[in-house]
């Protein structure tokens, strides 16, 4: 996997002040960050969220999405803890890139769902790669982490290429009228642990 290290430097945020390291992979050309705050190659589990990048709910405040919702629980999460990582991935779209969402939300405006939007546009519902988090999270010294998902899939992942995950930890929130039958979709189609049932009583 080309996936190499670039740089680091400090990011201040409203939340903590994080140390954001820079990789590149060579193989897409893609920028890849991680935040990290306290000392996270310690050997102790490490709190974590890997977020794909989503432009529209990440930087523009769409609410079609959770994303930024989620993005803001992450940090201030790992904030609270004085402790964690955010690898912030740049798979936009579930890796069918910002244009080809737009073409999606432009079938979802027509009454498709995000995972019948795909389709119709001949992509699978899913096409991320969570290999790339690999050669970030050894990097960083990170073995084991507490990762903050609703995705069944993303646990699967990163079990799969050798990190533990020593516990999941719900993150519900964003939920408003816009994005309530994507994130039903979510649940029904793709698996994802969403719903009063899945809840953590304790989550931030
Ligand atoms: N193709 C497509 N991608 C979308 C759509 N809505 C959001 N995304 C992208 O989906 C990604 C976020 O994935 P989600 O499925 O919302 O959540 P997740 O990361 O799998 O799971 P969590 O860890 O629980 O957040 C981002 O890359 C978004 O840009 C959509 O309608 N169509
Ligand atoms: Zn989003």
């Amino acid at each position: 996997m080309a996936v190499v290290f670039v740089a680091a430097s400090k990011l201040p945020t409203p939340f903590a002040e994080f140390t954001m390291h820079g990789f590149l992979d060579e193989e897409t050309g893609k920028e890849h960050v991680a935040l990290t705050l306290g000392d996270v190659a310690d050997g102790e589990p490490v709190l974590g969220r890997l977020h794909s990048e989503c432009l529209t709910g990440d930087a523009l405040f769409s609410q079609r999405c959770d994303c930024g919702a989620q993005l803001e629980a992450a940090l201030h999460a790992i904030a609270a803890e004085g402790r964690g990582v955010l690898l912030y991935l740049r798979q936009e779209g579930r890796g069918i890139g910002l244009l080809n969402k737009i073409r999606a939300y432009q079938l979802q405006d027509g009454g498709a769902d995000t995972v019948e939007a795909n389709e119709q546009l001949g992509f699978a519902a899913d096409l991320r790669d969570y290999s790339i988090c690999k050669p970030m999270l050894d990097h960083l010294g990170i073995h084991s982490l507490r990762l903050m998902t609703n995705n069944p899939r993303k646990v699967n992942a990163v079990q799969g290429f050798g990190v533990v995950v020593s516990e999941r930890k719900p993150l519900q929130v964003g939920e408003n009228s816009h994005n309530r039958l994507y994130l039903a979709t979510k649940a029904n189609k793709l698996g994802h642990w969403l719903g009063r049932e899945h809840q953590d009583e304790h989550h931030d």
